[in-house]
């Protein structure tokens, strides 16, 4: 693949940016009156409004055609069929296989893995539907009352993320929780209040080697064990993997596993076995919708035209903002309280997969890649990091996602929650003028003097670009489309920048050195030679406050 920056789009795209970048989105509202209806698009229940973005249909089409001569209609193709597009691990990228309900024959080396996902998929199913109607029992024989989850990044993110987002359609008189970090407290705090004997506990790790799940897992075990002895383990414990060695090792019945494939990504994989704990919060059927979510937003992804294609679109906008702009951050700003952790969720699906600046040849991208992901849920945020949004030095551009009917009517909340979202993007696009902030004073009847001192810090320049999606209600249906659509986003970007975006060899450097200090941290033989002075310096002064010296 050529370089990003030779593109004859690119060159195109350098040209035109010098003439859109003074515009102001208020004078293209004021100048086109259709401009919404042309720069927005649906899929199903999901509603994308982009019109709020620097953008002219010029800009619109120079970015699909980038797309294009970037290759990612083939690179799609590509990703559909089954070939090894993760080419540094020679795996196939297939998490759109894991919703393939329409049944597709899709290949991996000469297998159609369908039929496999079927199989586990009914197994998933079937267990679920145990826990949920009480006949899974414990080894006291008393149904499961809270199943753990323990597993981390994509072994906890996706499913604790999609869990609490479906709340409404959970089950009284069963809990799921979900302990990721390393940290005792997290498991201790979890562990509060819990009985052994109606607990459940579900190991999630793609490759069972995973340091802080597997000390996570011991240490549960031991809490289970100490109440209930060895012989319990079978009746508490499942496991989620693609190791089957590795479980049996642990001590896990592996007629106790459900499996995935090395052709699922760890922060894909909620849609695979990874996901059994929402099957087992909201029940197989929801579970089953939240996939048929997901498939709906894959067959437009597959189908539709660049231009009208909204993973497409979203994934462009990020570009030109990234590579014309100069933009670093991108702000995910969901206007509901169950989508609190789809911020959280989503660092992991983008900054894992698209931070990194080595291309798929090998060669260094000398164009910026992804951007910082950071959110919070509803007006939270407004009382907080908006400032620097509508006023700050960095462009941020917004994604704001809002349900249009809460599953909670209560009063005027919902309608005050979806007012805010309103004019939070109203106000970063039109922002403020001196004229406008002087008015305001003026009518307030400040002193003249009062009036100049004030009116340049009351000024918003606007034309901060944001995304609108709106749905009518937050299902799992709805769901599945919203997190397929920025699966589908990274995707293209990825492909853009010319990277790859399924591995994550840059969280590997930061383990090795942990295994390197755990010696020396925990004994006094091992030195803390081989360290730079400030880790060693470290090192010692950790050790010294453990022992309490
Ligand atoms: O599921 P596993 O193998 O325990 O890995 C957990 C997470 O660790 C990572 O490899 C990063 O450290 C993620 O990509 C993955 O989701």
């Amino acid at each position: 693949m050529s370089r990003l920056d030779h593109a004859t789009a690119w060159e195109a795209l350098k040209s035109h940016y010098t003439e859109v970048r003074d515009l102001h989105m208020r004078d293209l509202f004021a100048a086109d009156p259709e401009r919404f209806r042309r720069f927005s698009l649906s899929v199903g229940d999901l509603m994308l409004d982009y019109s709020k973005n620097r953008i002219t249909e010029e800009t619109r089409n120079l970015l699909v055609t980038l797309a294009e001569e970037r290759g990612v209609p083939e690179m799609r193709a590509a990703m559909f069929s089954g070939a090894p597009i993760n080419s540094t691990e020679h795996r196939a990228v297939l998490h759109v296989a894991l919703r393939n309900r329409a049944g597709r024959v899709i290949e991996v080396d000469g297998e159609d893995v369908t039929p496999l996902v079927n199989a586990e998929l009914a197994k998933v199913r079937a267990f679920a539907e145990k826990v949920r109607d009480g006949s899974w029992t414990g080894a006291t024989g008393k149904p499961v009352r809270d199943v753990v989850n323990i597993g981390i990044g994509g072994s906890d993110l996706g499913p604790a993320m999609v869990t609490q987002a479906l709340k409404p359609y959970g089950k009284s008189g069963l809990k799921v929780h979900f302990v990721s970090n390393v940290d005792a407290s997290h498991l201790v705090e979890t562990l509060k209040g819990l009985d052994p004997e109606t607990t459940l506990f579900l190991v999630a790790s793609k490759t069972f080697t995973t340091q802080e799940t597997l000390t996570n897992a011991t240490t549960a075990r031991q809490w289970l064990t100490a109440a209930l002895g060895e012989a319990a383990v079978a009746n508490h414990f499942a496991a989620m993997s693609t190791n089957a060695e590795a479980v049996g090792a642990f001590g896990i019945d592996t007629a106790n596993m459900f499996r995935f494939w090395d052709w699922v990504g760890g922060r894909y994989s909620l849609w695979s076995a990874i996901g059994l704990p929402i099957a087992i919060a909201i029940g197989p059927d929801n579970f089953d919708a939240l996939l048929a979510g997901a498939e709906d937003m894959d067959r437009h992804f597959h189908e539709a035209p660049l231009a009208e294609n909204m993973p497409v679109i979203l994934a462009l906008l990020g570009v030109w903002y990234t590579n014309f702009f100069g933009s670093g951050a991108h702000a995910v700003l969901p206007y509901d309280q169950y989508l609190a952790r789809l911020p959280a969720y989503l660092q992991q699906a983008d900054m894992e997969s698209n931070g990194k600046t080595t291309c798929r040849d090998g060669k260094p991208a000398l164009w910026a890649t992804g951007p910082v992901l950071f959110g919070e849920p509803g007006t939270n945020g407004q009382h907080s990091f908006y400032q620097l949004l509508h006023q700050g030095s960095h462009l941020i551009p917004c994604d704001f996602i809002a349900p249009a009917q809460s599953h909670n009517p209560r009063g005027d909340h919902h309608a005050i929650l979806l007012a805010n979202v309103l004019a939070q993007g109203e106000a970063l696009m039109r922002g403020k003028t001196a004229a406008e902030a002087e008015a305001e004073l003026e009518a307030a009847s400040l002193p003249a003097s009062q009036v100049e001192a004030l009116v340049p810090h009351k000024v918003f320049p606007g034309n901060r670009p944001s995304n609108t999606l709106i749905m009518p209600r937050l299902t799992p249906r709805t769901l599945g489309m919203l997190i397929a659509l920025y699966e589908h986003k990274i995707f293209v970007q990825g492909v853009i920048w010319g990277i790859n975006s399924f591995d994550q060899w840059g969280v590997e450097l930061g383990k090795q050195l942990a295994k390197r200090i755990l010696p020396a941290l925990k004994d006094d033989a091992s030195p803390a030679a081989g360290h730079d002075a400030s880790t060693a310096g470290l090192i010692a002064a950790v050790k010294a406050l453990r022992a309490g010296k």
